[in-house]
């Protein structure tokens, strides 16, 4: 049966990627919980620098032998190492390691778009968050990882693809976001069957070999649901901020609160709600319906004590507006507007 120790060992073997000493040397390990009866695992590490491709690489392992003592789920949070750590073992990292150190944190924020189920507009809303964030002057970058349903190639309108530099992918940048897609490395549609390994060298590799260039935020379009793609997902990508799609029928929602569980129970926080396909208002009387129902992104908010960042009601981009990219609102479209002031609440809440 796992037990706390049995994780600091198996943990505790396991290197800083800067300080090549052991976590257990480095007193990197900071906390452990387990729940036998979930088989759940939460551990808080601390290393030498955090919101790296190196953290992301050391975060597959950690899930590894985890999983491998007999867990089924893991949640990893990572802090840095205070000084007095650093100091002590800076002597052990390369001297382009040390350099990389004393350097200002790389301190990206990401924030996942998760939904309980498909087709409630996850994809739509990640690709307009990004955006509209870039428009409000923030450096952003979009991964598509809902790795076997990806779209945000096709929704905007991208049609070349990555170029590779110096054994580098150089993402795609499109409305000023630089977008990464599993689409763009499948040849012809074709669908993707990876779990477990396969799925955490994919997720790694847009990480570790993107050359991201400084970002203020990194958006992560998920996959939709509760499963087991999900749930390997959420625990390979770094502790992100979640926001949680849903469309405003009760029961969406309460199909939602159970991507929100999954979040929290993974070590993400939740940011709020985005509530989609929230009316349809007629241009001709400017009446509202309710076309999916009411009240359902109020009521998942509550059920998951955070805000209701806002309503998207039904509505088309205007394509040629938008240079031909089928799901991008223009700035000036209600829809885009909307989407800026949610941008915006994202930007007061994460103070970026
Ligand atoms: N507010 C909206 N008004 C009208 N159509 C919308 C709206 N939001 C999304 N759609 C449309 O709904 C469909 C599903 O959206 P999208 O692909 O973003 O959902 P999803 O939750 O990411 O689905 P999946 O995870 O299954 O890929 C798309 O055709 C999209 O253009």
């Amino acid at each position: 049966m796992i037990n706390e120790q049995i994780v600091r060992d198996v943990v505790g073997e396991l290197k800083d990627p800067f300080l090549h000493r052991t976590l257990a040397e480095t007193d990197g390990v900071i906390s452990v919980s387990v729940k036998p009866e979930k088989k759940h695992v939460s551990v808080k590490l601390a290393i030498a620098k955090v919101n790296t491709a190196e953290q992301m690489s050391l975060q597959m392992k950690v899930v590894e032998v985890i999983k491998a003592a007999g867990a089924e789920s893991v949640g990893i949070r990572f802090e840095q190492l205070p000084p007095t750590a650093l100091e002590k073992f800076r002597g052990t990292a390369t001297e382009a390691e040390a350099q990389d150190l004393l350097s200002p944190l790389n301190n990206i924020e990401f924030i996942s778009i998760a939904s309980g189920k498909g087709g409630v507009g996850k994809s739509t809303v990640s690709v307009n968050l990004a955006v509209s964030l870039a428009r409000l002057g923030k450096k952003v970058g979009l991964i598509d990882a809902d790795i076997y349903g990806f779209s945000v190639p096709d929704m905007m309108g991208i049609t070349e693809l990555p170029v590779i530099k110096e054994n580098r992918i150089i993402p795609v940048e499109r409305f000023g976001v630089k977008v990464i897609s599993m689409g763009f490395f499948v040849e012809d549609n074709a669908p993707v069957v990876w779990r477990g390994p396969m799925l955490g060298k994919v997720l790694d590799q847009f990480f570790r070999d993107v050359d991201w260039g400084p970002l203020d935020y990194l958006i992560l379009d998920l996959p939709p649901g509760t499963g087991d793609v999900a749930l390997d997902i959420h625990q390979m990508i770094p502790s992100s901020k979640e926001v949680v799609v849903t469309t405003p029928h009760p029961t969406a929602a309460f199909v939602a609160a159970r991507a929100g569980a999954m979040a929290l129970q993974t070590d993400h926080s939740i940011l709020g709600v985005i509530e989609n396909m929230a009316w349809f208002e007629s241009k001709t009387t400017g009446e509202k319906e309710y076309v999916f129902g009411q009240g359902g992104g109020t009521r998942l908010a509550e059920e998951l004590r955070t805000e209701l960042l806002g309503q998207i009601p039904l509505g088309q981009p205007d394509w040629s507006e938008t240079d031909f990219a089928p799901s991008v609102y223009a700035q000036d479209h209600p829809i885009g507007q909307t989407y800026a002031e949610i941008a915006q609440a994202i930007i007061d809440k994460t103070q970026k």
